[in-house]
């Protein structure tokens, strides 16, 4: 039975939960914005103020809209205030365990009737919903970062996701004014399956010294229109998430293609996660990002 959205749920207050809170709330819908401390939900709040204020600099949103927008976003330090969600969208840390947790922790405090989501770049969408209680209504919903800026939404069925879920995920999509493709449920999806593994080629032509972070990242700006090289990408996206998709790749499709660059490996273990550490391929401490290599 089909139930209304109005009020979403978001775990995970990172680069992605903090984008799909933003355009879920300036949207209008009610959203409750779930991660693990007050500090995280402060700072994803003060980002999503920024992000918003930077629309009303560019007349995308005018000022009371981004006020009642902000207002429309209400910390929640426990799941217990998703109790009244209508839908919950999970974006947490690409660690299969970690997502798996959260929905054994959230679902006893949902209404039966709510939808679940992930916002997964990668992870089967049949094997994560197998570990809640509501498989027919569990959806991959793939936003694409930074989500107030990108048009697309991968939408994944698992084998067990109702036709009814689907609708509605596809209603709530178009009323975010996003465009939906449609993905089957194999390891990262359309968009991962493709872009990741060209990412990790790059990093692949660092390491073996094919060229250099900047002449690598040049290349591809300017000899293939790319709007940010694939390194300076990698750092957006997060070197964690990066080698999370390429293992699952790696893993999911037996392939020694998909097989992580030692270097990817080396920046992640070292702690060097991209943008959100402020160092990965670019060191970005100092007044402009510099090539760490
Ligand atoms: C990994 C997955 O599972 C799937 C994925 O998401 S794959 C990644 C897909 N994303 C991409 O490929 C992004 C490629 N990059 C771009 O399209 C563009 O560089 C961009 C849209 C990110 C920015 O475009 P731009 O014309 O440079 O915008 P501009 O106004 O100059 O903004 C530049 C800055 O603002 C950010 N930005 C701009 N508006 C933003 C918003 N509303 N919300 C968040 N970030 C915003 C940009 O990321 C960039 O960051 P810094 O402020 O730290 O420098
Ligand atoms: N980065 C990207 O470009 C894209 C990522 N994705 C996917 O979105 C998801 C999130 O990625 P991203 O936003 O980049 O990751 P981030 O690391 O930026 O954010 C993840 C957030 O989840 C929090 N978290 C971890 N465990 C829990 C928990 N048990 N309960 C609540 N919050 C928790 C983390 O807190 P803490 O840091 O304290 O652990 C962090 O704040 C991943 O599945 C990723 O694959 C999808 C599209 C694009």
């Amino acid at each position: 039975m089909a139930i209304a959205i109005r009020k979403v749920g978001v775990i995970g207050a990172g680069q992605m939960g903090n984008g799909i809170a933003h355009v879920c709330a300036a949207s209008g819908f009610d959203v409750r914005l779930n991660d693990l401390s007050e500090e995280r939900l402060n700072s994803a709040l003060a980002t999503i103020n920024g992000n918003l204020a930077r629309q009303v600099a560019r007349g995308q949103l005018d000022e009371a809209d981004r006020q009642a927008s902000i207002a429309r976003i209400v910390p929640a330090l426990s799941f217990n205030d998703l109790s009244e969600c209508d839908l919950v969208i999970e974006a947490a840390t690409e660690h299969e365990e970690t997502k798996r947790k959260i929905f054994s922790d959230v679902c006893p405090v949902l209404r039966p009737d709510a939808l679940l989501a992930s916002n997964t770049s990668s992870i089967s969408i049949t094997r994560l919903a197998a570990s809640t209680d509501r498989p027919e209504r569990f959806i991959g919903m793939h936003f694409m970062n930074p989500v107030p800026m990108m048009q697309l939404v991968e939408l994944i069925r698992g084998i067990a996701t109702e036709d009814t879920t689907f609708e509605q995920a596809k209603d709530f999509i178009r009323a975010l004014n996003k465009t939906i493709t449609i993905a089957e449920d194999f390891p990262a999806f359309i968009v991962n399956r493709i872009l990741l593994p060209m990412v990790n080629e790059a990093i692949y032509t660092l390491y073996e010294g094919v060229g250099s972070v900047d002449s690598i990242d040049t290349a591809m700006r300017l000899g293939a229109n790319h709007p940010m090289g694939p390194l300076q990408l990698a750092d957006f996206i997060g070197l964690d998430v990066c080698l999370s998709v390429m293992q699952v790749l790696h893993e999911g499709l037996a392939d020694s293609k998909y097989r992580p660059c030692p270097l990817l490996v080396k920046y992640v273990e070292a702690g060097w996660l991209g943008r959100k550490t402020q160092r990965g391929f670019y060191d970005y401490r100092g007044e402009k990002p510099l090539p760490t290599r």
